[in-house]
């Protein structure tokens, strides 16, 4: 009787939503990103005990939150996860300057931010002992905010520069003090529209107080595979290049807005390049931070 009623009611239920998921494209990419963050949900809920049991938590202490977590391998169970994801996706890497990773000691990396998928394009490459910089708001997004903070996701304000920039110089004795590099995000948020927002300043005073290099990484534009404008999510190539390491040793606060510009210069040619778009013609003044 109750699987009878059950068959009653799901199999049309089940045929309608294909049906819907067919007629309708807008839904079909809906139900598309929506799949992408359940199944961020499902596998940070699942990998997140092994995480805990791994090292017990994080250690939050005085900002040294990254040395246990680095000493363990959260951070790779973390990204042989994500990297899996691509293949449900069809989604391709072609990456290239991978050995520019292989600085002594620590750096900032710093990349473009098009989209949620950044994140399986940011797990595979990221380098060993690396932690991201994230806003605040992440942390509430449910275990998927739980495997951020396990993994060390340094979490901030951007509503606040202050508060932001303090735990920043934190970060910096950090990095420092564990051998860490860190990741950001200088658009300092998602940007899909073909082209770099301008960035934001703190990842370069990041470097230059701490003497660090700066790894610039580009990946492709998306458009041509997913754009929520057009209701577009298909399989796709992404190029990824890391950038050679700019050194900033000697370089002062005097030089941040300089090492900005010329970082921005550069990923945006690169971010062209690997796109196979030329630069937009009303647009071609590089868009530079104020
Ligand atoms: C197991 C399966 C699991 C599956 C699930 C997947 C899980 C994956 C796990 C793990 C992956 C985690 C991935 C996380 C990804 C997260 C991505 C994001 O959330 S991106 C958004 C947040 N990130 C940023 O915003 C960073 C970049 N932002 C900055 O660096 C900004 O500079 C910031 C926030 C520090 C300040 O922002 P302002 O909006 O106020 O703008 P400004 O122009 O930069 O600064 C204003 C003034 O302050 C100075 N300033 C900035 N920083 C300074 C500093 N440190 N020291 C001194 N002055 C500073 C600047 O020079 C500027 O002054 P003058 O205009 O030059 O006079
Ligand atoms: C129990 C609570 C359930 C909450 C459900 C939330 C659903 C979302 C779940 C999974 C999404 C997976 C995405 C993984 C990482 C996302 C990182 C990211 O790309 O964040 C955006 C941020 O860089 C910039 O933010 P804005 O462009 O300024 O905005």
């Amino acid at each position: 009787m109750e699987s009878g009623g059950l068959l009653l009611w799901a199999l049309p239920s089940a045929l309608l939503l294909a049906l819907l998921l067919q007629l309708s494209p807008r839904l079909r990419f809906r139900a598309k990103v929506l799949s992408y963050c359940a199944l961020c949900l499902m596998a940070s809920a699942l990998t997140a005990p092994a995480c805990l049991l791994w090292n017990g938590g994080r250690t939050v202490e005085n900002m040294r939150l990254v040395c246990l977590i680095c000493l363990c391998p959260v951070h790779r169970i973390i990204k042989n996860v994500v990297r899996s994801f691509k293949y449900l996706y069809g989604l391709r890497f072609d990456v290239k300057g991978l050995e520019h990773f292989q600085v002594e000691g620590p750096c900032v990396i710093v990349s473009n931010h098009q989209s949620v998928l950044d994140m399986m394009g940011l797990m595979e490459i990221l380098p060993d002992r690396c932690v991201q910089i994230g806003k605040r708001e992440l942390l509430y997004f449910g275990s998927v905010g739980l495997i951020m903070y396990l993994g060390g996701v340094i979490f901030i304000n951007r509503k606040s520069t202050s508060n932001a920039k303090s735990v920043m110089s934190g970060v910096g004795q950090a990095m420092t003090t564990d051998n860490v590099k860190v990741w950001i995000y200088p658009e300092g948020t998602r940007n899909g529209n073909g082209d770099l927002l301008p960035f934001k300043k703190g990842a370069f005073h990041l470097a230059i107080q701490t003497q660090v290099p700066v790894i610039p990484v580009v990946y492709s534009s998306f458009t041509t595979f997913y754009n929520p404008e057009k209701n577009l999510f298909t399989s796709g190539r992404i190029r990824v290049e890391v950038l050679p390491p700019i050194h900033t040793s000697g370089m002062t606060a005097t030089d941040v807005t300089e090492l900005c510009d010329t970082c921005y210069t550069t990923m945006r040619e690169t971010f062209f390049r690997l796109s196979g778009t030329a630069r937009r013609v009303n647009g071609s003044t590089p868009h530079l931070a104020q």
